[in-house]
Formats: structure tokens, sequence, C-alpha cells
């Protein structure tokens, strides 16, 4: 027999209360404190908060863009699928174009991973779109080149690929640029922590 807690809300409910007593959140507004503390709660890391970048409407920016049904474009299956749709105010959809038939090709004709290539069957969705990048980061420094080459920006983007080579730097280019953003600097991050803060910006939606 093992003793632990069997009720889902009073599961939510202690690791919320875990994480605002372990994590020092003073620096970050309101809103972005309430999206940290999920991606904390993804990652079970309360030391993320210290990595946590942003600009400072970015939270605002995301949600007002879903509040009129921008949809949420994402780098990885994995991202898509954390995205939990019931939160979304207006049935948004949410788009991963990995899978489509045309990326592995479109990758070649590039000479570019398929999450990046991947990015140029999104179309017009890019225009005022939520962008999460959760695990590849020649993704986001792709999405950096086409906004700079003129293509549709979005209106928030949740920039939070993992690992060692190009995320840190894919990161830091954007934070570095005008986009609305919202990262994790270094090496951490992933497709759960960037699920995550979607959720978050999504159930602020009023
Ligand atoms: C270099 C890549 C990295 N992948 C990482 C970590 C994870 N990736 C998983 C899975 C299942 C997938 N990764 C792909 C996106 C695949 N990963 C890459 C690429 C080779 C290049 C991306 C880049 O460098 O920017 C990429 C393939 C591509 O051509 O774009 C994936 C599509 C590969 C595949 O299975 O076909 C696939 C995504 C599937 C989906 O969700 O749609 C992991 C689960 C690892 C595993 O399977 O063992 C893991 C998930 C991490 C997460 O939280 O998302 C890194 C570490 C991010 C790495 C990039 C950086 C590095 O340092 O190498």
């Amino acid at each position: 027999m093992y003793s632990y807690e069997h009720d889902g809300a009073e599961i939510y409910r202690q690791s919320f209360a875990t994480i605002r007593a372990e994590a020092d959140l003073s620096g970050l507004p309101e809103d972005v404190a309430q999206v940290a503390v999920r991606m904390i709660h993804a990652c079970g890391q309360v030391d993320l908060v210290a990595d946590v970048a942003f600009s400072p409407d970015v939270v605002l920016a995301g949600r007002k863009a879903l509040e009129s049904g921008a949809p949420v474009l994402c780098d990885a299956q994995m991202v898509a699928s954390g995205v939990t749709r019931k939160r979304l105010p207006a049935f948004n959809e949410v788009v991963c174009t990995l899978n489509d038939p045309r990326t592995p090709d479109l990758a070649r004709e590039m000479g570019t991973t398929r999450t990046a290539a991947a990015m140029h069957l999104w179309g017009d969705r890019l225009d005022g779109a939520v962008v999460a990048i959760g695990n590849a980061p020649t993704a986001l420094f792709h999405l950096l080149e086409m906004v700079r080459d003129g293509a549709p920006r979005p209106a928030a983007v949740i920039g939070i690929p993992v690992g060692f080579i190009g995320a840190v730097e894919s990161k830091e280019a954007l934070a570095a640029s005008d986009l609305e953003f919202l990262a994790v600097r270094g090496r951490r991050g992933g497709s759960a922590i960037t699920a995550a803060a979607v959720n978050a910006i999504a159930s602020t939606a009023e």
C-alpha cells in the first residue's frame, strides 16, 4: 500500500501552492508570473523563473490574439498535442505542419530541417498568430528570418526550444527582436513547458 494524493484538484492546488512558496516570482509582472507558475509546473524546476525572459506586453498580446480567434502555430506535434483545446477562448485552430506530406521535400529543397521548412506551410495564418516553438531551434531562427524578410508578423512568439545546438542562440535572437515574446534563456525549454505557457496565456483569456 502506498500513501499518496488521489484527488486531481487537490494535487493541482498543492502543486501551485508549492511553486508560489518556493519560486521567487517577485521580479515578474503578475500576468507573466501566472504563466511562469504553469511553466514551472510543467518541468518541476522552481529556479526556471530566473531564466524567464519576456517582452512586457506578451501575455496581453497573446491573450488578445487568442480571444480574437488567432491560431496557435506549433513547430512540433508534441507542442500541438499539449495545448488544451478547451482552454482556448475562441475554438482556435492549433496547427502543426511538420507531418504534412510536402514538408520533407520542402526541407530538402531549402537545405534545412523539417521543422523549419514546415513553417512555410503556415501560409497567411502567421499574421497575428500565436507561435509556439518548443523543440526546434532552427524553427525559431527561421521564423525570425521570415519576419525580417517581410513575412506577416505574429501577435506573440512563445519561443522555448530546448537543447545544446542553437537553443541558447535562437532564444537570444528572439529576445533581441522587436516581436512580443516569451522565452527561457539557456538550454532549458521543451514542448511541455511551451504548451504549458500557451495554456496559461489561454486560461487568463476572458
Ligand atoms: C536536433 C533536434 C532536436 N530535438 C530535440 C529534442 C527532442 N526531439 C524529440 C522529437 C521526437 C522530435 N524532434 C524533431 C523535431 C527533430 N529534432 C531535432 C531535429 C533533427 C532538428 C530540429 C532543430 O535542430 O531545430 C528535428 C527534425 C527536423 O528535421 O526538424 C522531430 C520532428 C524528429 C522526428 O521524430 O521526426 C520530433 C518531433 C515530433 C513531433 O512532436 O512532432 C524528442 C522527444 C527526442 C527523442 O525522440 O528522443 C525531444 C523532445 C524535446 C521537447 O521537449 O520537445 C532537441 C534536443 C531539441 C534537438 C535540438 C537541439 C539540440 O541541441 O540538438
